[in-house]
């Protein structure tokens, strides 16, 4: 019935009589009015300054996380209530089952006797149903916690810009989105839960143990500032260790999903051995980090175990003394020992629980600058003009990757124009800047100099997804979903049919291929698309890109997988409707075609014309 979820591992103090709070971070302060780190680098000992600001942005942090449980008022009202009604229940089950201890000597009456039982029944009954409602309640409400706290995190996750993810590794992300947001909606829970239920259950046990002798509570008591010595030297390494083990487990998981999603390039390179050997240094490197702070935490364990046992000796030299003096019976002292293992229990979860705070606040603050992070590129306009011809003009455009080192640009002062019913070539070695135009084209970057307007607005002032329904990509590899075929080709559409899927299937004749499927467009195409051959794969994309009427259309290679026969269904398809295309390619003899080759080199426009007019200047430099 507890609702302080942490598994056993982590809340040492359910573990009997051994149990100590091994997180529990810090001074033997009943309550943080101090949150000793934030950014995860000051201890105790760091300036004032430092520490007030620190103090502040971690009140901060656990305020705002405080606020996203506020759908949850009304459970969280009737859990509080249970918990106060559970605890008082426990605090006064020793007390009552002292008072029958002493009973047993024989004198008092059966139906005092039995009334006494009865009571010490109700209380216990008490105490496990409201116990059980209270962590019912708490549970609910933490896990509609985490549900909204990832809901957003990922919400935001999506409009930030390409530059962030270039940036930001996928597996680091993913670690975030669920383990940190995990962490932090037990942490506020359990805090809460922690503060209520410990301060009411240790003030009425102190209230009860000072009434049987003050002796015995001054050294109960005693007990928690020498722990809280060792505990705060530990602290500091024990969340110095934790941060290390973070950073591992995100670098193994994005070392892991790397090898796995990469699973055809690792077997065809027979790399398995080297992916093992990887991936077990990795392992190594994380079992040393733990070896480490297990090594701190037994040192600690060993120390705090010493200082209880020297005050449990000191406890029983009193009690004998008490007893032999007659200002202690038997049954106080079997009450007050009753009292006592609750007591530092609670004690000890409101340590721990101060720890676990303090140590959260580093991965409360990353998972909030993330929430908080706003799209570094412009915000996209409303404009949204019924026609469009799709005249594409680069003008003085200079870009380099922001995740980039400083360097030469990537694009250098490029200009170029793409008309409407053209079909324009891009041509250039690897690492021309050909794709990078694309990508600015796309809006998935901003040009640190220069504009790329479309029909002569620049692009940041097109409503976004007018703009990307407008302009469509095809690329050589196309980033299929698990899902079914419709759902890839309506990726991201709310109002396509199935008919209008069919009719452009059928222009570029992948209908009668599909319909022979067992479930026609409804077929699963397994993991991004791998049960589909590549050359289906471009069909699906570029079915994709057309049943979305686009005015601009690139094809980055895009149709570089399908024979010949194909590639001539598929292109009058996509050059029909007088649309703006642009055709990437390396060599110019594949652009024969093209109404426009523009050729690029180093990030820059070396020459434009036609086929004719360019090998006439001497050619493809490429081969
Ligand atoms: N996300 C990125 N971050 C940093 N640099 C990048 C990124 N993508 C590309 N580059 C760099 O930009 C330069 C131009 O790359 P780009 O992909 O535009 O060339 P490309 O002409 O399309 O080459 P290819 O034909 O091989 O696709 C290269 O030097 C490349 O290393």
């Amino acid at each position: 019935g507890r609702f302080l979820t942490v598994d056993s591992s982590e809340a040492p103090w359910a573990g009997g009589a051994g149990g100590a709070p091994t997180s529990a971070r810090c001074s033997w302060a009943p309550w943080p009015r101090h949150w000793p780190v934030s950014s995860g680098k000051t201890s105790f000992c760091g300036d004032g300054k430092k520490r007030d600001a620190d103090t502040v942005n971690s009140k901060q942090l656990l305020t705002r996380l405080l606020k996203y449980c506020r759908p949850d008022t009304i459970h969280l009202i009737a859990a509080f209530s249970f918990l106060i009604f559970g605890v008082i229940c426990d605090s006064l089950i020793p007390l009552y089952q002292g008072k029958v201890i002493d009973m047993l000597g024989g004198q008092t009456p059966q139906s005092s006797f039995c009334y006494s039982i009865g009571q010490l029944a109700l209380l216990s009954l008490g105490s496990a149903l409201f116990s059980g409602l209270r962590g019912g309640i708490f549970m609910c409400s933490l896990a509609r916690l985490n549900k909204r706290l990832k809901h957003l995190l990922f919400h935001t996750l999506l409009q930030q810009d390409v530059n962030f993810f270039d940036e930001n590794k996928p597996g680091t992300l993913s670690s975030r989105l669920h383990s940190d947001v995990d962490r932090m909606g037990r942490t506020v829970a359990m805090n809460a839960n922690v503060l209520v239920r410990s301060t009411v259950r240790t003030g009425l046990m102190l209230k009860v143990m000072l009434g049987l002798s003050w002796e015995l509570t001054l050294l109960t008591c005693i007990e928690m500032p020498l722990v809280g010595l060792v505990q705060n030297k530990y602290s500091t390494l024990s969340k110095a260790m934790k941060d290390q083990i973070q950073d591992c487990q995100a670098q193994n998981t994005d070392l892991a999903s790397q090898t796995i999603g990469g699973i055809r390039t690792v077997r065809s390179f027979r790399a398995e051995r080297d992916e093992v050997r990887r991936y077990n240094a990795a392992l190594d490197q994380m079992s040393r980090i733990r070896r480490r702070s297990r090594v701190y935490r037994a040192v600690f364990l060993l120390l705090r175990r010493v200082v209880t046992l020297t005050i449990k000796i000191l406890m029983l030299l009193q009690a004998r003394s008490l007893i032999s003096s007659d200002r202690l019976s038997l049954g106080n002292l079997v009450t007050f020992l009753l009292y006592q293992k609750p007591m530092s229990q609670s004690l000890q979860e409101l340590l721990y629980c101060y720890g676990e705070t303090v140590s959260t606040m580093g991965v409360i603050s990353k998972v909030f600058s993330y929430i908080d992070r706003t799209p570094k590129s412009q915000k996209a306009g409303d404009l949204a003009p019924e026609r469009l011809r799709g005249r594409v003009t680069f003008q003085d455009v200079t870009f380099s990757y922001p995740s980039a080192a400083p360097g030469p640009s990537v694009l250098k002062s490029v200009s170029m124009e793409l008309q409407p019913g053209k079909v324009t070539a891009l041509v250039g070695p690897s690492g021309s800047g050909k794709t990078s135009c694309v990508s600015l084209l796309k809006r998935l970057y901003e040009p640190q100099e220069g504009q790329i307007l479309l029909d002569g607005e620049p692009l940041h002032r097109y409503d976004h997804k007018f703009l990307h329904q407008q302009v469509a990509l095809v690329s050589q590899n196309p980033v299929l979903f698990s899902g079914s075929l419709r759902y890839n080709i309506e990726y991201g559409l709310k109002d396509c049919s199935l008919e209008k899927i069919r009719e452009v299937a059928k222009k570029i004749n992948v209908d009668e291929f599909i319909s022979e499927l067992k479930d026609e467009y409804d077929t699963d195409i397994g993991e991004c698309g791998s049960k589909l051959s590549d050359g289906l794969k471009q069909c699906i994309a570029i079915i994709r890109a057309l049943v979305r009427d686009p005015r601009v259309i690139v094809l980055d290679e895009a149709t570089s997988k399908l024979d010949v026969k194909a590639q001539h269904t598929v292109l009058p398809e996509i050059l029909s409707r007088g649309r703006t295309v642009l055709v990437v390619a390396h060599q110019l003899k594949t652009v024969e075609e093209a109404d426009h080759i523009i050729f690029m080199e180093n990030g820059g426009v070396m020459e434009q014309g036609t086929h004719r007019e360019l090998m006439a200047q001497g050619g493809d430099t490429t081969g």
